[in-house]
């Protein structure tokens, strides 16, 4: 079997003197969905801080194709390939729609299929009505599949989603599930966080429970869809 693309070891992580993350371990393999479970404040958005290189961690080591990383800087992490969906979408309110999405892009060695512009409007129709449109115009759901399209744009081997579905109408919701399944099926490796399970779980390849800092369960889909107990224990659901 091929290496991990992303492999995490012993990662400790906090902030100032509180310890948030204790010892994960888990791989990310190219191609995989992998989703990362788990009731508030256990540690999903402070597992994707470290490992885009926002939080340095206390102790452990986060390897992304062969090379360790968790001491390089964001920009250095984001220029190997990997790209994250924020929390919050944080689209700019003075560029358009356009600029966005020329403005990341980004070349990648060995992308079959770079993305254009032209594909991204493919991809998300909407944006290609509103390519002149300011940030600051556009709704929420536009503004999350504009932050979407900007990951894509720098042709991430690893794209991030933070609650990329958070605050959305489900019609809105739902575009951007459909959109996430086109990309698995083109191959792109993905990790997820999202409060949605059931739609998760359909979308993902396998899933990683977080509790209080620590993975307690990882399985398929189908091994977590036949675990109902454990969705009430730590997804609280
Ligand atoms: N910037 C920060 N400074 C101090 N503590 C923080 C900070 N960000 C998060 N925490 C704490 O770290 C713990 C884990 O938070 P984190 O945001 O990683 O959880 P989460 O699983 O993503 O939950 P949520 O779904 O609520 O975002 C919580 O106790 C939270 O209060």
């Amino acid at each position: 079997m091929n290496a991990p693309l992303l492999c995490c070891r012993g990662l400790e992580a906090g902030y100032g003197t509180s310890r948030v993350l204790f010892g994960l371990d888990f791989d990310i393999r190219a191609g995989e969905v992998v989703a990362l479970l788990g009731r508030n404040g256990m540690g999903k958005s402070t597992t994707i801080r470290t490992i885009v290189g926002g939080l340095r961690p206390q102790r452990g080591e986060i390897v992304f194709e062969g090379r360790p990383i968790h001491a390089e800087r964001a920009d250095a992490i984001a220029r190997l390939g990997v790209a994250i969906v924020p929390e919050g979408r944080q689209c700019f309110p003075n560029l358009t729609v356009h600029e966005h999405l020329v403005a990341f892009a980004a070349r990648r060695n060995g992308v079959a299929e770079p993305w254009t512009p032209a594909r991204l409007y493919a991809l998300f129709p909407r944006l290609a009505e509103r390519a002149d449109h300011l940030g600051n115009q556009l709704s929420g759901g536009e503004q999350q599949m504009l932050a979407i399209a900007r990951a894509l744009s720098t042709n991430p081997r690893l794209l991030i989603l933070d609650e990329a579905t958070e605050g959305l109408a489900p019609v809105i919701r739902e575009e951007i599930w459909r959109c996430l399944a086109l990309l698995k099926a083109q191959g792109q490796t993905t990790l997820v966080v999202d409060k949605y399970v059931e739609r998760l779980m359909a979308l993902a390849d396998r899933n990683l429970i977080l509790e209080r800092g620590r993975i307690t369960w990882q399985g398929s889909s189908a091994e977590l869809d036949a675990r109902r107990e454990l969705w009430g224990r730590y997804l609280g659901v």
